[in-house]
């Protein structure tokens, strides 16, 4: 059946339920009883009331004997978008949280970033990360791996395979890095960056590219971050870095670009900050450069668990969103120790709580607000947002099936709540047992399906 504008949506699937999104102007919106349909190319080809049903069946062509339907305390969320983790770091999660930034950087994380060169190593380390963070409700990730080009193409991959939707970023890094055996040298960045963004676009994963990604200001020269600028504009590419997540680092920014007014103006110069950037922390950014961050389109990462864990500091959450900057949520792993972009609310709310309690005045961010930056937000921030992000007619189906009584689970239910207090319980209870169905572009990617034998 052809709408207005000839379109033929063959459906896939139908579903009955309850619907939980986020929109521009609602933080949740609650839609009951919808029927939800999915087409063959996994676009959502329309999402309405229960009443409307024989209409649709007749419109899209299905019979209401095939409609799939939500269980009393099940209900379908938009995906969660991870806007910022290292896939790189995962083997030591949970550990190694005892120094700050810039220690930490070279007692841990450098040491197992080296290793990626082992491609087998990558292949079991990037396969567990992927898989963990889709049982988690990640739908979308903003990996960096690290500087070798094979192995972050090898993430590529296995996304692409799994069914993730994925920014893969081959980390770049020429200076200031003590570890002799992690290190690359200004070209050698540079061409590499080029192989690995011409060798994973030659592959043509639908849901899998590129992200251009500096390390961040302190391990890079002024020339690479100008020569990635290119790179990035010439190829329209979405970038990705890190900024002002502790006093150290900003301090050493400032005697490494001595002619920069500010640390947001060091990336400006370079031509790395567009409305497809993305910049991690951002905790001590000042007023004038989170105006920067508005005008030219750059978003945030909230990562609260690494602003904790390696006692970085507090993102003032309301602030940046009075500024109109675009905000997603990051695990950060392993600087944050949890996968799960359902901790990163979490943290997010209790850093909000804590600057409440330093001063009373504060506006303390909402669960409704941080269920819209964990996935509306999330897609803003990565420019996805006209693809993923919420259930709107023509987007990709990007969904969690919540059952919040799942058997074995963490939520016990004593009266009969409504969805509303239902989201709230999975959002600050739940985990990976609650979340019984993945969808990517309508691609069911959880439970896993293990390769049939031969
Ligand atoms: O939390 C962080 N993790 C990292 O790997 C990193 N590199 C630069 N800055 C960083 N911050
Ligand atoms: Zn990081």
């Amino acid at each position: 059946m052809a709408n207005s504008n000839g379109y033929t949506a063959e459906i896939m699937r139908v579903y009955r339920g309850t619907c939980i999104h986020s929109t521009q102007h609602t933080a949740v919106e609650i839609l009951e009883d919808a029927l939800l349909g999915v087409d063959v190319k996994g676009k959502i080809a329309f999402i309405e009331k229960d009443s409307e049903l024989d209409g649709l069946s007749e419109k899209f062509g299905f019979s209401p004997s095939e409609i799939t339907q939500l269980a009393q305390h099940e209900f379908f969320m938009p995906g969660m978008v991870d806007t910022h983790i290292h896939a790189s770091q995962y083997s030591y999660a949970g550990t190694a949280l005892d120094m700050p930034l810039m220690q930490w950087l070279c007692t841990y994380t450098f040491p197992v970033e080296s290793r990626f060169k082992d491609l087998e190593f990558a292949q079991r380390v990037y396969t567990k990360v992927v898989k963990r963070t889709l049982r988690n409700g990640t739908t979308t990730a903003c990996y960096h791996a690290t500087i070798h080009t094979d192995a972050t193409l090898l993430l590529g991959q296995i996304a692409n395979d799994l069914g993730q939707r994925a920014l893969v970023g081959k980390v770049c890094m020429d200076r200031n890095n003590p570890a002799k055996y992690y290190k690359e040298t200004c070209q050698e960045s540079q061409e590499e960056t080029c192989r690995f963004i011409a060798e994973l676009l030659d592959k043509k994963y639908p849901l899998v590219k590129p992200v251009v990604t500096p390390r961040f200001a302190p391990t890079c020269t002024g020339a690479l971050l100008g020569q990635l600028g290119a790179i990035a504009k010439n190829n329209n590419l979405h970038i990705q870095s890190h900024i002002s997540e502790n006093a150290e680092e900003i301090k050493l920014v400032k005697d490494l670009f001595p002619e920069s007014k500010s640390y947001t103006d060091v990336y400006h110069k370079h031509n790395l900050l567009t409305d497809k950037t993305v910049m991690a922390h951002g905790c001590h950014l000042t007023d004038e450069e989170l105006t920067l961050f508005r005008e030219t389109g750059t978003s945030l990462s909230h990562c609260p668990n690494s602003n904790i864990s390696l006692c970085s500091g507090v993102l003032n959450v309301r602030n940046v969103l009075n500024h109109k900057v675009k905000l997603g949520l990051g695990t950060d792993v392993a600087g944050g120790y949890s996968a799960s972009i359902l901790d990163a609310l979490r943290r997010a709310l209790d850093s909000s709580k804590i600057l409440t309690i330093q001063d009373p005045g504060h506006e303390t961010l909402t669960f409704e607000e941080a269920f819209r930056i964990a996935t509306l937000g999330g897609s803003q921030a990565l420019s996805l947002d006209d693809q993923t992000g919420n259930f709107e007619v023509g987007k990709d189906f990007d969904a969690l099936r919540v059952n919040v009584t799942a058997p074995g689970g963490p939520i016990d239910l004593i009266q009969s709540d409504g969805p509303k207090i239902l989201l709230e319980k999975f959002l600050n209870l739940g985990d990976d047992r609650n979340i019984v169905e993945v969808f990517v572009a309508g691609r069911k990617v959880v439970p896993f399906t293990e390769p049939k034998p031969e």
